[in-house]
C-alpha cells in the first residue's frame, strides 16, 4: 500500500503543487490521479519514487517512509512508465526491456529471456525484440514501455499519462491490455491521466485533484459518477455523467422477450412491428419490419450479463427497431430487450 500522509510540495519559486494530500493507494489495485492541467498529478506521482521530494508530510510504502530509502533501492521496486515510452533510441527493443535486469546484474541470457517473455505478455510479436524503437509504432513503443517497467517484477508501477500520445483506437487497446495484465499480475498501480473516461475505465479508485494540488474526491468510479463530492467534481465529470453511470449497471436481470425471433425466409403474417431474423443456429441476421418483411435492417447486440446497460442502450440505438439483441458468449441470441424493458431498467438505475 502507498500512503500519502498530509503531503505538501512547495517548489522553490513558491508554487504549491500539492497541498496537504492524504490518501491511500491499496496494494494490488489501480489508483488513478485525475484532474485538470497543473493540479499536481505528476508531482504527486514522482514523490512516490523520490524523483521529487515532498516538502512536508510523508509518503509510506507498506508503512515505510520513502524518504528513508535511498532512491536507487527504492526505484528497483517501482516500475515507471511515461508518455511516449521514453525508450533508448540506440538500443534494440529486447535490450530496452532488459534495462533494469542488466542494472541489477542479471546475466545477459536470463535478462534477455525475461525481456522476450514480457514482449509476448504485452501482446507484441517476438520478432520486434530485434528492432530499434524508431521501427515501432507509437502504440507498440508504449507496450515496450510497459514491458520495461515490469522487467524486474516490481510490486509497484507508476504510470504517467502512458497512453495519451496514441490515437483513440490504440489507446483503447492499450487500456484493455493493461487491465488484462493487471488481472494476472495484481500490481499496486498509480496511474496519472487528465482524461476522466480513462480514469473511470482503469481505476479501482479515482482521486480527483483540483488546481492548487488539493484532493477533491477519492472514490471508486461508480460512486464518483453517482455521488460527486462538489460542483468542481461534477463539472469535471462532464455532462454525460448519467450515461457513463450506465456502464456500471449490469444487464443480468434485464427482462427479455423470446417471441420476437423468426427464421430466415419468414414471410408472415405477424402482429409485431419488428421481428429479428436468426440463422438455424440462432445467430442474429437483422430486423424486418411488418411493412417490409423482405428487407433486412441493421441490429445491435450485447452480451447478456457481461456487457453493461451502456452497451445495451448503444445496441438499441443502432437499430431502427429500438430494441437491443441479447446474445450469449458464443454470439447466439438469447432474447430481445425491447424499449419497454430498457425503460424499466433505466428507471431502476435512476432510482438506485
Ligand atoms: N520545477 C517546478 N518549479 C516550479 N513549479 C513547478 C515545477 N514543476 C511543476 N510546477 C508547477 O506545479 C504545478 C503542478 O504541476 P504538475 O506537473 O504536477 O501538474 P499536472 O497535474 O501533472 O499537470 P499536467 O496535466 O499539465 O501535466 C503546476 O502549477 C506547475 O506549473
Amino acid at each position: 500500500m502507498i500512503t500519502f500522509d498530509d503531503v505538501t510540495k512547495r517548489y522553490p519559486d513558491g508554487t504549491v503543487a500539492v497541498d496537504h494530500l492524504s490518501l491511500e493507494a491499496p496494494t494490488g489495485e489501480i489508483t488513478v490521479f485525475v484532474g485538470p492541467s497543473g493540479c499536481g498529478k505528476t508531482t504527486s506521482l514522482r514523490m512516490i519514487n523520490r524523483m521529487i521530494d515532498a516538502s512536508e508530510g510523508q509518503i509510506l510504502l507498506d508503512g515505510v517512509p520513502v524518504q528513508g530509502i535511498d532512491p536507487p533501492t527504492l526505484r528497483r521496486g517501482i516500475g515507471y512508465v511515461i508518455q511516449q515510452a521514453g525508450l533508448f533510441p540506440h538500443r534494440k527493443i529486447v535490450d530496452n526491456i532488459a534495462t533494469v535486469p542488466y542494472l541489477l546484474g542479471w546475466d545477459r541470457k536470463k535478462a534477455r529471456d525475461r525481456a522476450m517473455e514480457l514482449l509476448e505478455r504485452v501482446g507484441l510479436d517476438p520478432v520486434m525484440g530485434e528492432r530499434y524503437p524508431f521501427q515501432l509504432s507509437g502504440g507498440q513503443q508504449q507496450r515496450v514501455g510497459v514491458a520495461r517497467a515490469l522487467a524486474a517484477d516490481p510490486p509497484v508501477l507508476l504510470m504517467d499519462e502512458p497512453f495519451s500520445a496514441v490515437d483513440p483506437i490504440v489507446r483503447t487497446s492499450l487500456q484493455e491490455e493493461l487491465l488484462r495484465l493487471q488481472a494476472e499480475l495484481n500490481k499496486t498501480i498509480v496511474f496519472v491521466t487528465h482524461d476522466i473516461d480513462e480514469a473511470i475505465k482503469l481505476g479501482d479508485k479515482v482521486a480527483v485533484l483540483r488546481v492548487g494540488g488539493k484532493l477533491a474526491q477519492l472514490a471508486d468510479p461508480k460512486t464518483l459518477l453517482s455521488e460527486p463530492a462538489d460542483d468542481f467534481v461534477r463539472e469535471f465529470l462532464g455532462h454525460d455523467r448519467g450515461i457513463r453511470r450506465l456502464q456500471f449497471i449490469s444487464t443480468q436481470g434485464l427482462r427479455l422477450r423470446s417471441d420476437l425471433t423468426v427464421p430466415e425466409g419468414f414471410e408472415g403474417p405477424t402482429d409485431e412491428p419488428w421481428l429479428l431474423v436468426v440463422t438455424a443456429d440462432d445467430r442474429p441476421v437483422g430486423w424486418i419490419s411488418r411493412e417490409r418483411l423482405g428487407e433486412l435492417e441493421p441490429y445491435g447486440a450485447f452480451v447478456l450479463g457481461r456487457d453493461s446497460m451502456r452497451s445495451t442502450l448503444d445496441a438499441a440505438l443502432l437499430s431502427p427497431s429500438g430494441c437491443a439483441v441479447a446474445v450469449d458468449e458464443d454470439g447466439k441470441v438469447v432474447g430481445v430487450a425491447t424499449r419497454e424493458a430498457l425503460d424499466e431498467a433505466l428507471a431502476e438505475a435512476a432510482d438506485g
